[in-house]
């Protein structure tokens, strides 16, 4: 395929950029109150508002152009059929196939976990001494953790009373220790999440769980007190687990496209089977729309689209998720992996170095605590970042008048980012001020958002959120010609942490390090002396 900058919708899109800087988003509301019914979408109870993006029909022809050039179409039906589009690693990508029923394999783990999650949450699995499950600790990182930490967050009114998940991912100790302080070993049960069974962080975090446990109530209590989650069979049953209470999946699932398969097994224990059931049918319908809607009326490509117009076009290099969603805190960290380990990149399909900006910087915290924080740099500062607000219509927590004021909050930072406030409207409004103290007081406005508001926090809907960003990954992904679904920009740190542990522990004396390095290694083993 031809680079992305040598596609004529590409050069296209230039000009046009170039056009488009002179005009201001006020103008183009005040020139078209359809804008709207125009730009904005609707997938069941999902709303996407694109209205006030900087915009025109012609951007969005143009942008379309430019993903049918890129061959989007074909892409995508490739990666629901099965093709092994990850090159590097010679992997198939189906994560969709984990929703969308129709596969043995994964109607078999699903059967299995939907009776594990059963048993715990009924009591019918028991600790070796025969006390009922009151705390599930999921041991995993990167996609083992992030994925079902934020679900679980995310569905906490759907979790059943008396039973906690808690989650430890970091290496550092302290994780751990904390955790277990919580934890009654005889009503403790450990979940191990690890793709690969070989992970750094999850193996030290299960042995030193694995040594707690055992400690207190013997060997023989590991078979009731661990399950494992992962692709590596004969990995966990070096670990100890018998591969009976093991939860398979596939190489054709990535680490942070996981959450749906046996990954999810927390999810699952937390908010019983059924919702779990519902988060992938949820999720199955934004494939299904992903897969046939037009590209023009297509939710994940629109904001695939949307972010490549800022990225490549208007030099934007960050990207805003603030959820206005108490029960959403932990999306952004989410999608900080979804998006910048898959589209982090600087070499294309074909091997050769990029000469184009490819993923951008997510960061966001929920609404209101980002208004207190950063938003002050999104409204007067020198940079463009785009935003996504979320938001629900209803509450599970109505609570005085929480939700309105929330809600008023949601709906005027995209009103304030978009129009902005003229000198003119300062001075209105302070008639005596000196025109040196107004001009701090001016905003540019004309900062695009995108508005995601939802009827309710579900499962349901969560499962489409989710499945609308892994898209919308995807789109962005093919339009910049690399491969969303490896990650090797992770093995050099893995690779020389390795190489200094025995130099840290051992009486080596660190060799073949910068003198940065090397100095900083003497200075840990003096401080620790
Ligand atoms: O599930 P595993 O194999 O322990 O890997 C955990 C994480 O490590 C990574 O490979 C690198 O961060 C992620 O892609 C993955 O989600």
């Amino acid at each position: 395929m031809a680079h992305p900058i040598d596609l004529p919708a590409w050069r296209d899109l230039t000009v046009h950029a170039g056009e488009m800087a002179a005009s201001h988003m006020r103008t183009l509301f005040a020139d078209d109150p359809g804008r709207f019914d125009r730009f904005s979408l609707r997938l069941g109870d999902v709303l996407l508002d694109y209205s006030k993006n900087r915009i025109t029909g012609h951007t969005m022809d143009l942008l379309i152009r430019l993903a049918e050039q890129a061959g989007l179409e074909a892409a995508r039906d490739a990666m629901f059929s099965g093709a092994k589009i990850n090159t590097t690693e010679g992997r198939a990508v189906l994560h969709t196939a984990l929703r969308g029923g129709g596969r043995p394999e994964v109607a078999a783990v699903l059967d299995k976990m939907g009776h594990f999650a059963q048993a715990v949450r009924n009591g019918d699995w028991r600790g070796a001494t025969g006390k009922v499950i009151t705390d599930v600790v999921n041991i995993g990182i990167g996609g083992s953790d992030l994925g079902p930490v934020m679900v679980s967050e995310a569905l906490r009114p759907y979790h059943k009373d008396g039973l906690r998940v808690r989650f430890v991912s970091n290496v550092d100790g302290t994780h751990m220790a904390e955790t277990l302080k919580l934890c009654d070993p005889e009503s403790t049960l450990f979940i191990v999440a690890s793709k690969t069974f070989t992970t750094q962080e999850t193996m030290a975090n299960a042995h030193t769980a694995k040594g707690w446990l055992v400690d207190r109530l013997g060997p023989g209590a590991v078979a009731s007190h661990f399950v494992a989650l992962s692709t590596n069979a004969p990995a966990v049953a070096a670990f100890g687990i018998d591969t009976d209470h093991m939860f398979e999946f596939w190489d054709w699932v990535g680490g942070r496209y996981s959450l749906w398969s046996a990954i999810g097994l927390s999810i699952a224990v937390a908010i019983g089977f059924n919702d779990f059931r519902r988060l992938l049918d949820g999720a199955a319908a934004m494939d299904e729309h992903f897969r046939s809607a037009p590209l023009a009326a297509n939710m994940p490509v629109v904001m695939g689209l949307l972010g490549v117009w800022y990225n490549n076009f208007m030099d934007a290099h960050a990207h805003a998720v603030l959820p206005y969603d108490q029960y959403l805190h932990r999306l952004p960290a989410y999608l900080q992996q979804l998006d910048m380990e898959s589209n982090g990149k600087s070499v294309a399909r074909d091997g050769s170095a990029v000469s184009w900006q490819t993923g951008p910087i997510i960061f966001g915290e929920p609404g209101t605590n980002g208004q207190h924080a950063f938003y002050q740099l999104i409204h007067q500062g020198t940079k463009l970042i785009p935003c996504d607000f979320l938001a629900a219509a209803n509450t599970h927590n109505p609570v005085g008048e929480h939700h309105t004021l929330l809600l008023s909050n949601f709906l005027a930072q995209p009103e304030a980012l978009m129009r902005g406030k003229t000198l003119d409207e300062v001075k209105a409004e302070n008639p005596d001020l000196a025109d040196d103290l107004a001009a701090h007081r001016v905003f540019a406005g004309n900062h695009p958002t995108n508005t995601l508001l939802y009827k309710l926090l579900d499962p349901y809907t969560l499962g489409m959120l989710i499945a609308l960003y892994e898209h919308k990954v995807f789109v962005q992904g093919i339009l910049w010609d690399i491969n969303s679904f490896d990650q090797w920009g992770v093995e050099l740190g893995k690779q020389l942490a390795k190489k200094i542990l025995p130099q840290l522990t051992g009486a080596d004396q660190p060799g073949a390090h910068d003198c940065s390095t090397a100095g900083l290694i003497n200075a840990v083993k003096a401080f620790q002396a």
